[in-house]
């Protein structure tokens, strides 16, 4: 028999009758509460931070609360499926980790994107590797082990450091093109910017740009000479509000698979297929870049029917098993996940991410197997129902 996700709870119970106590917390709060203890405090404000009062951040989360699974009896859902195919691979799930600009400094080594990589080579989750990382992408790329990674792309202003970036993906083997247009700027954070912090973060993650044979051709000294001046470059060539000009550009400069994240209205699907865009990733960033929208949950499903038949990767908002179960059902190909597995790094490096990752997975699992949905196929929108709104869980 093969493994299936949900053997992840025989292991912890088969521990505990042998004296062993799970080492990672197994609720998300107790989660967030260990990583808050554990990172410094300029890291747990740029992490958590959302824009605004952070109510659409909230928002995200609150959504999936709105949507009920409901369970089939007598199905027999002893063996599960969540095998899916995205852009021409066949992955061992529709879970995968959403970009993190910041996590290579999440670890306590400080080289996080590493453990990461290592983290998708042990579970067969990919990483989507951000643009800002501590190491380049070749090395993090090196760690996949077989595991299929994309790269996501920051798109600068400069077009041939773009160009650049994206032969070295292709030349890195990632295996799609992840583009994200809603943050050529960053959002009004007040809890970041009351520690102000960030651009010394970022100054950390530039390992794509400073290894970069054009970005170098552009600075008078090298950034190990002048780390500085390369610091006032990237912040000049980073931010590119592509509009749709860009796009058959965009198209022209990849044969991989090119998604867009943060599209999350059916006429941009509409207008981003007619482009030649292989898939739509619909987030809103986690509630990090504008306040006073909608949850991303919500704008899935007119995103799944306007993609007709494009894959959709989904995040923003995703805590549990459960989560994944219902952005499937409401029609994502993929769903990431994004603060949780850096909470599990930072308490953990890459045994932390696993645990988010299997965690996760599991639940999703065990969940299918009660509820009488073996497959990711059987899994559709009569699988749901929505909760009356008096019965929003208490957060
Ligand atoms: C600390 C942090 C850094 C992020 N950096 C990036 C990034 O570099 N590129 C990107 O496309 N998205 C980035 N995101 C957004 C995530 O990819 C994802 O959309 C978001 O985390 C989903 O929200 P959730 O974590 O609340 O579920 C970042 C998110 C966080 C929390
Ligand atoms: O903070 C973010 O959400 C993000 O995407 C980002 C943007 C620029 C640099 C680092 C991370």
């Amino acid at each position: 028999m093969t493994a299936q996700f949900g053997d992840y709870q025989n292991e912890i119970y088969e521990g505990g009758l042998r004296g062993v106590v799970p080492p990672f917390p197994m609720s998300y709060e107790e989660l967030e509460a260990r990583a808050r203890a554990a990172l410094p405090a300029s890291l747990v404000s740029y992490v958590a931070a959302g824009a605004g009062n952070e109510h659409t951040q909230r928002a995200n989360v609150d959504a999936f609360t709105k949507w009920g699974i409901i369970p089939r009896m007598l199905v027999g859902a002893v063996r599960r499926d969540l095998s899916v195919e995205l852009c021409g691979l066949r992955l061992p799930s529709p879970l995968m980790m959403a970009p993190i600009g910041v996590i290579g400094l999440c670890a306590q080594d400080g080289h996080g994107d590493l453990a990461v990589a290592r983290a998708a080579a042990r579970t067969g989750v990919p990483m989507i590797a951000s643009t800002l990382t501590v190491d380049p992408m070749e090395e993090v790329a090196a760690r996949f082990d077989g595991v299929p990674g994309f790269f996501q792309l920051y798109p600068p202003d400069d077009r041939k450091l773009a160009e650049s970036l994206v032969r070295r993906a292709e030349a890195a083997g990632f295996r799609g093109i992840v583009v994200t247009l809603d943050t050529w700027l960053t959002g009004w954070r007040p809890r970041d910017l009351s520690t102000s912090n960030f651009p010394q973060l970022r100054g950390h993650c530039l390992a794509n740009y400073t290894s970069d044979p054009v970005f170098r051709s552009r600075l008078d000294r090298t950034p190990e000479e002048d780390p500085a001046a390369a610091v006032a470059h990237w912040a000049k060539t980073f931010g590119n509000p592509l509009t749709w000009d860009d796009l058959p550009w965009l198209r022209s400069i990849t044969r991989l698979p090119l998604l867009l994240k943060g599209i999350c209205h059916p006429d941009d699907v509409r207008r981003a297929r007619d482009a030649g865009i292989d898939g739509m990733y619909c987030s809103n960033h986690g509630g990090r870049q504008a306040n006073g929208g909608l949850p991303a949950l919500d704008m899935l499903p007119a995103v799944v029917d306007a993609a007709d038949g494009l894959p959709v990767i989904f995040d923003s908002g995703v805590r549990s098993g459960a989560d994944i179960v219902k952005a499937v059902a409401l029609g994502a190909t993929a769903v990431a996940v994004g603060r949780p597995y850096v909470y599990g790094l930072a308490i953990g490096g890459t045994e932390g991410v696993v645990h988010v990752l299997r965690a996760l997975l599991a639940e999703a699992d065990l969940l299918m197997a009660i509820d009488g949905y073996p497959a990711l196929a059987d899994l559709t929108r009569k699988a749901l129902r929505p909760t009356p709104a008096t019965a929003a869980a208490p957060r």
